[in-house]
């Protein structure tokens, strides 16, 4: 679905030829004795990457150029790979992502920029009350979902202070997977849904996820505090998305603080229909460059509702979806 735009932009990205000052010699690096890692936190042009379970603090070796280099990318590392304090590895090497998750662009900075490589599941964080949810937030962050071609998960915390229904009957027709969760409640579900995946958490502040993060990987506060020494970050600073290995490798989750929303500014109708098999099979008869939004003269939703041969609810939240797309983000 995605790989199509996303090989597009790794293209335009990464491929642009790059300024040279020499000429280019047969006798590039081969990089024999390069190591494994995968990046868990990006600070100012620093990587901090796991290697072989111990946190190494690296740079992107010159050969990478420009080439962004993101939490959640496996990497390639040469030099000093030991940890030991004072010690900076080099990044030879990026490996091709499996999905890319963007941020929104902001007044800062103008571009839609990939946050996280390689993540197969976006957890969608919202409190049921205090603060309360925001649906509009929830669609977008679907759409950033489906788009990326990761599965989307509903992670309903504080369920002490309201009931989770209200919330949940605008999102059954799509067929979301959701779990509840409260403070010092029962996590297993929860815990189910994370195994064996990457899993980004985006949530708005106050959701419950540092409580959550804290939950599912004991030692994560004492984790990020010896990440950020590394990096030499303030102890409490987490602006920047960092990754922690769930317990007896379950997988890993990937929060996002300072990560408001996603940029949804590239994504194509037709390829969010594409994370809806059964309506898209019901769009062949659409006009050329039909949206399948309601506004639509001749969409083929519309005709296939009219004869009751899908769900109303589902093509109305689809519908929704297509417009949240293009809502200002905040
Ligand atoms: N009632 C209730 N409060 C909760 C629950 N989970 C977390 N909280 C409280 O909600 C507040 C915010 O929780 P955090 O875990 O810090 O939320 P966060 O999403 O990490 O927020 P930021 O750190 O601002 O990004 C804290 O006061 C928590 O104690 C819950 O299940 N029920």
């Amino acid at each position: 679905m995605t790989t199509g735009r996303y090989s597009e932009h790794d293209h335009e990205h990464y491929e642009r030829p790059r300024r040279r000052t020499r000429p280019r010699t047969k006798e590039r690096p081969t990089y024999d004795d390069a190591v494994d890692g995968v990046v868990v936190t990006v600070d100012r042009g620093r990587f901090t990457l796991l290697v072989d379970g111990h946190v190494v603090s690296a740079v992107k070796a010159r050969p990478l150029g420009r080439k962004g280099v993101v939490v959640g990318d496996r990497v390639r590392v040469v030099g000093d790979t030991s940890g030991d304090t004072g010690t900076l590895a080099r990044i030879v090497e990026v490996s091709e992502r499996t999905t890319v998750l963007r941020r929104t662009a902001d007044d800062d900075d103008p571009v839609e920029r990939v946050v996280v490589a390689n993540a197969d599941q976006l957890v969608v964080v919202t409190a049921l009350a205090d603060p309360e949810p925001r649906p509009r937030l929830i669609d977008r962050a679907l759409v950033a979902a489906y788009d990326a071609g990761m599965a989307p998960l509903l992670c309903l915390t504080k369920s002490d202070l309201a009931d989770p229904e209200t919330l949940l009957v605008t999102y059954r027709s799509l067929g979301v997977p959701w779990v509840v969760t409260r403070r010092d409640g029962d996590l297993d579900p929860l815990r189910e849904a994370l195994r064996g995946r990457t899993s980004v958490m985006v949530g708005h502040s106050g959701v419950g996820k540092s409580t959550l993060v804290n939950a599912l990987v004991p030692g994560a506060d004492r984790e990020i505090g010896r990440v950020n020494a590394v990096t030499g970050r303030g102890r409490h600073t987490s602006t920047s998305a960092y990754m922690l290995a769930l317990p007896g490798g379950a997988g890993w989750i990937i929060d996002t603080p300072g990560i408001r929303s996603f940029g949804l500014a590239h994504v194509d109708p037709v390829q969010l229909i594409g994370a809806f098999p059964d309506l898209d099979a019901l769009t062949d008869a659409c006009p050329r460059g039909c949206t399948h939004g309601g506004d639509e003269p001749e969409c083929g939703l519309d005709e296939a509702v009219a004869e009751g041969r899908t769900d109303p609810d589902r093509v109305d939240s689809f519908r929704r979806l297509l417009a949240a797309r293009s809502e200002p983000a905040y």
